[in-house]
Order: structure tokens, then C-alpha cells, then sequence
């Protein structure tokens, strides 16, 4: 653990687990006491004024020193997180790569400014009543909490989305590691820590506290010092935190990325002329990292008929070949048995397929089919089954289609496949899609979430607890960021952004965009 700068000794009481065969790893790892959480969040309340108040471009080299100490870690990070998660090792480079180029691109934003929402007002003494000078800016919130995912060990982890769009926003920021990949969160939180000596950031800009049981996270939540939280995993415990945050004597804003099942619509042309290739595509999708991405493709829905029969062949082929994979912990692969087989056990529900066995640790891929009829009838279908299981849902026509979508809950992404003769029904469909989901996807599968500017990883309920937001994209810093206006401060009192002869960024003066 690291509080402000500092290793935190004591008994190590936590170890990991090698996700592939259970074994325990070594080194053992310190646990926080309360007393831990309260010195991290005191710490980075007391940075938090000098933190953000330094200039843009100095935040943004701490970004970018971040990232490069991360890359310096090499081969060694992949290797840990490798053992913790099981993921393969391209995956986690990829990750990795994902991880720092997320910081450098919130460095980038840094600079650019125009996150800061800058709008001048001009005063107009002449008008009755006169007309006040006033001037806009967004501020940080102040320290927030992140919780590193369990699925994603770097990039939605310790120096993952959450914590970089929270520094970037010049926010301090303590992290609640996850307990299945504390090696991995230990070597990021050095990097940090690091980083932030060298840049001569405060102290206390950053923590990081491991634990497993709810009590930690609790308290972190709880903890007065705390503005806001980012957190992505499960659905029940995102409700617990955001229960907890609205209890506090001042309550705070939770940002939880919790449970999404994307829908995906085969649309009738579409389907006709590529049954076969999508069902392989299906499949890849769907069995991709175990399946253990909050993007799954969990129900497919399209109109019954021979096309839709030569895809699911199709998919049973693929699934025939697919290998099983080790999943992130024990707990995630008993809820995921659990799961599919109550899917299974369901009297409308048949097996289309599945894939290999594998180990006890193995999450196998598994396809069913229900008809839309049952689907609507039963609650439990709506469940997301996190791991490499999917439902392909059979409608009699694109009106059904319609129907199951619009009864569903908020969704991370929805996506259509189609081509020019279906989009006729894509329009009928268009405006449900986007009620319901944070991302629209056309021809693709949802599973790999790019990030950039236009990037919207977030939808709403269940799928975030605010579906005004995204965790990925550079509008991620939006969550940590609040308006103040100052009114007819003298020149000299403003921040530099305001004044008006300032260095050009783009502001709102008078109601005009100026660059
Ligand atoms: N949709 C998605 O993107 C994801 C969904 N999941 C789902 O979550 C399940 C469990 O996976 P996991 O990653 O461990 O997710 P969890 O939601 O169980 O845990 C994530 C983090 O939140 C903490 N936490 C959980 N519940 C509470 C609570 N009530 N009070 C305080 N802190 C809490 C955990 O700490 P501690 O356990 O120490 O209390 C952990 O640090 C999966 O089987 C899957 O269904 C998981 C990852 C991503
Ligand atoms: O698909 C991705 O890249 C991100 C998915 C995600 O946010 C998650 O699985 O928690």
C-alpha cells in the first residue's frame, strides 16, 4: 500500500491467487486499517488546493511522467498481471498500451483547455437593471475514490480511466485496489508514486489501499474527504456504494459502471447475405477474455427463418472450436456457472452450442436460443451472466424486434447489423436504440471500446449510475469537474484563464466562441 508518498508496513494478511490453477503468490500484501483510509484521504484533502491550482502544463507532464514510469515497468507488469487475471499475453500488453495512451491523452487534453468551459459575460452598466461581469470556469471536485475492475487490471485499474480522467481533472485521488490483482495494482501505484515525487506534485495527489471485504471500500466512501467515486464492477456492489454516498452527511456523486447485456439486432438483408460469417464473428466476440467484458454481446436479436438457422449453425461450428479460458477469480467462475446454468435449466431456453471445457477455472462458451415470446415473459433472461455466455433471441419480425428492445434496461452499447435494403427498419429502430443505449454500433461487435474524444462508454441505469457520463474518452473528465461563476471579481483576483487579455483558449465571450 501507499499512503501519500509513503509504503504502508504491517502484516501482510493478502495474497494473490494464480488465477490458472488457485496456487497462492508471493509476496503477501498489507491490508488497510481505518486508520489508513482516514490518513489517505486527509492526505489528499490537504493536496488538493495545491494540486489544483498548479499550472495546466505541469498536471499534464505528471500525466505524461506517469505513463512513461509505467511503460518502464516492461514485460515484468504483464507478467504479474498475467498470473493474477489469467489473461493472455497479448491481451495485456494490448492493455497496457491502452493504460498509458489514455494518460498521454489526458495530458493532451490537459493543455488543450477547453474542458474548462470558459464563458465571459461582459457587465453592461447602461442596461436597467445594470448587467453584472460574469466570468465561468469548471473547478475539481475535489479527492476522489476509484476502484480498480477486477476485468480490466491496468487500464480500469490503478492508473486506469478513473484515476487518469480524476488527475486530469485535478482531482487527488486514493485508490481501493482490487484483491484479485494486488502485484499488478502494487507495481502501477510505485510508477505513481514515483512520478509524483518527481514531478513535485504533493504527497498526497495519490494512494492506493488494498483490502478484501466490504468494510474498506465502505469507508472510503464514507470517509468526509472524499467528492466523488469512479467505480466499475458489479451491479451490487455498485448500488452499495452509490447507497452509501447518498447516506453521508454530505452526499457525493458515484460513478458506477455496473451491468449491460448490449443487445445486437441482425437485421433480415444483412442476415441473409451473411448468415455464416457473423455467427463466426458472434462467437469470437462473445468468447473474447472469457467473456468477462462489461461489452459482451449477451442477447442477439433477429427474425426467425433459414437465415437465422444457418447462423446459429454457424455460431455451433465456431463454438466447437472455441478453446475455454481461465476466468479472473474463483467467485467470478462460480457466479458464471451459476448463471448459464440457470439459463440452462430454463424449460424456452435451448443450448445451441458450446465450447471447450477446460479446467476448473475455465469459463466455457456457451450459446442458447429462446423465442422473443419467452424472453418477455421472464425476467431472469435479462440478467447479464458475466463470462462467455449469449442469447440469441428469436423474433417474428422487426416489429418484435422493436417490441424486446424497448423493454429492456439502460445498456452500455447497442449495435445493428445491416445493409442499405434494411435501413428502412434501422430508422424504425434508431430512436430505441438510442434511449436505451450509451453507444450505438453499426456493423461491428461491441466488445473493444476505442478511446478518444467521441467515445461514450456509460448509458443508462443499470448500465451506469449516470447516464450523463462516460469512464472512457476524454469526456470522462466531465464527472470530476463542477461550474463556478465569479461575479464582478476584480481583474486581479480572477483566475489567469478569465482575464481578458488571457493566452488563447477557447473560451464563450458575450455569448461568441473565440480559439
Ligand atoms: N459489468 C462489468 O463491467 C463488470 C461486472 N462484474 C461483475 O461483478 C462480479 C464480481 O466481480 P468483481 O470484479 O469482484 O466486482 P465487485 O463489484 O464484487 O467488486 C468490485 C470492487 O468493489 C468492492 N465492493 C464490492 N461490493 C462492495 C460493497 N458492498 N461495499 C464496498 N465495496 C464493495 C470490491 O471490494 P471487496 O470485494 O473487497 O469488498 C471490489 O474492490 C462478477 O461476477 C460480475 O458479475 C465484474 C467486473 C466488471
Ligand atoms: O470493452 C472494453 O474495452 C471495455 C469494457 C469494460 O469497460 C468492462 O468490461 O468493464
Amino acid at each position: 500500500m501507499f499512503v501519500a508518498g509513503n509504503r504502508r508496513d504491517g502484516t501482510a494478511n493478502l495474497n494473490a491467487v494464480d488465477a490458472a490453477d488457485g496456487s497462492e503468490l508471493s509476496p503477501g500484501f498489507v491490508t488497510a486499517t481505518m486508520q489508513d483510509v482516514e490518513d489517505a484521504c486527509k492526505a489528499a484533502a490537504d493536496a488538493q488546493t495545491d494540486y489544483a491550482g498548479r499550472p495546466l502544463a505541469e498536471r499534464a507532464a505528471f500525466l505524461r511522467l506517469v505513463a512513461d514510469k509505467i511503460d518502464a515497468l516492461g514485460d515484468d507488469l504483464t507478467q504479474r498481471a498475467m498470473k493474477e487475471s489469467g489473461l493472455p499475453e497479448m491481451r495485456l500488453n494490448g492493455e497496457r498500451g491502452r493504460t498509458v495512451g489514455q494518460l498521454r491523452l489526458f495530458a493532451d487534453e490537459i493543455e488543450n483547455g477547453a474542458w474548462q468551459s470558459l464563458r465571459i459575460d461582459h457587465a453592461d452598466a447602461d442596461r436597467t437593471p445594470p448587467k453584472p461581469d460574469l466570468r465561468l470556469r469548471m473547478v475539481p471536485l475535489g479527492p476522489v475514490a476509484v476502484f480498480g475492475a477486477s476485468n480490466f487490471p491496468l487500464a480500469f485499474s490503478v492508473a486506469g480511466g478513473d484515476t487518469a480522467s480524476a488527475l486530469a481533472a485535478g482531482c487527488c485521488v486514493v485508490v481501493k485496489g482490487h484483491p484479485a490483482h494486488p502485484g499488478t495494482s502494487e507495481m502501477v501505484a510505485a510508477a505513481i508514486t514515483e512520478a509524483v515525487s518527481e514531478a513535485g506534485m504533493p504527497a498526497g495527489v495519490f494512494s492506493l489501499l488494498n483490502g478484501a471485504g466490504n468494510e474498506l471500500g465502505e469507508a472510503l466512501v464514507k470517509n468526509p474527504h472524499i467528492a466523488a467515486v469512479g467505480f466499475t464492477g458489479s451491479r451490487g456492489g455498485g448500488l452499495a456504494l452509490m447507497k452509501h454516498a447518498s447516506e453521508r452527511k454530505v452526499p457525493i456523486p458515484v460513478y458506477a459502471e455496473m451491468s449491460s447485456i448490449n443487445p445486437v439486432v441482425l437485421l433480415p438483408n444483412k442476415l441473409e447475405a451473411q448468415a455464416d460469417a457473423l455467427g463466426t464473428a458472434y462467437v469470437a466476440s462473445l468468447a473474447l477474455g472469457a467473456g468477462q467484458f462489461c461489452t459482451n454481446p449477451g442477447i442477439v436479436l433477429a427474425v426467425k427463418g433459414d437465415a437465422l438457422d444457418t447462423f446459429l449453425a454457424s455460431a455451433k461450428e465456431a463454438l466447437g472450436t472455441t478453446a475455454a479460458q481461465t476466468m479472473l477469480t474463483k467467485n467470478i467462475k462460480g457466479a458464471y456457472d451459476q448463471g448459464a446454468g440457470k439459463l440452462s435449466s430454463k424449460s424456452g431456453a435451448t443450448l445451441v452450442g458450446q465450447g471447450a471445457e477446460g479446467s476448473a477455472a475455465c469459463g466455457r462458451a456457451q450459446v442458447f436460443t429462446v423465442s422473443a415470446a419467452d424472453f418477455m415473459a421472464d425476467e431472469d433472461y435479462r440478467e447479464e451472466v458475466f463470462g462467455p455466455s449469449s442469447i440469441v433471441i428469436r423474433c417474428a419480425d422487426v416489429d418484435e424486434i422493436r417490441s424486446v428492445l424497448a423493454s429492456l434496461e439502460g445498456q452500455l452499447t447497442a449495435t445493428l447489423h445491416m445493409v442499405e435494403g434494411d435501413y428502412e427498419a434501422a430508422k424504425t429502430l434508431l430512436p430505441v436504440l438510442e434511449s436505451i443505449a450509451g453507444r450505438v454500433l453499426a456493423n461491428g461487435w461491441p466488445t473493444g471500446v476505442e478511446v478518444t474524444h467521441a467515445m461514450v462508454h456509460g448509458g443508462p441505469f443499470p448500465a451506469t449510475s449516470d447516464g450523463r457520463s462516460t469512464s472512457v474518452g476524454t469526456m470522462a473528465i466531465e464527472r470530476y469537474l463542477r461550474p463556478v461563476s465569479y461575479q464582478d471579481l476584480p481583474e486581479e483576483l480572477l483566475p489567469e484563464v478569465l482575464k481578458d487579455g488571457a493566452a488563447k483558449c477557447l473560451r464563450r465571450v458575450d455569448g461568441k466562441y473565440e480559439v
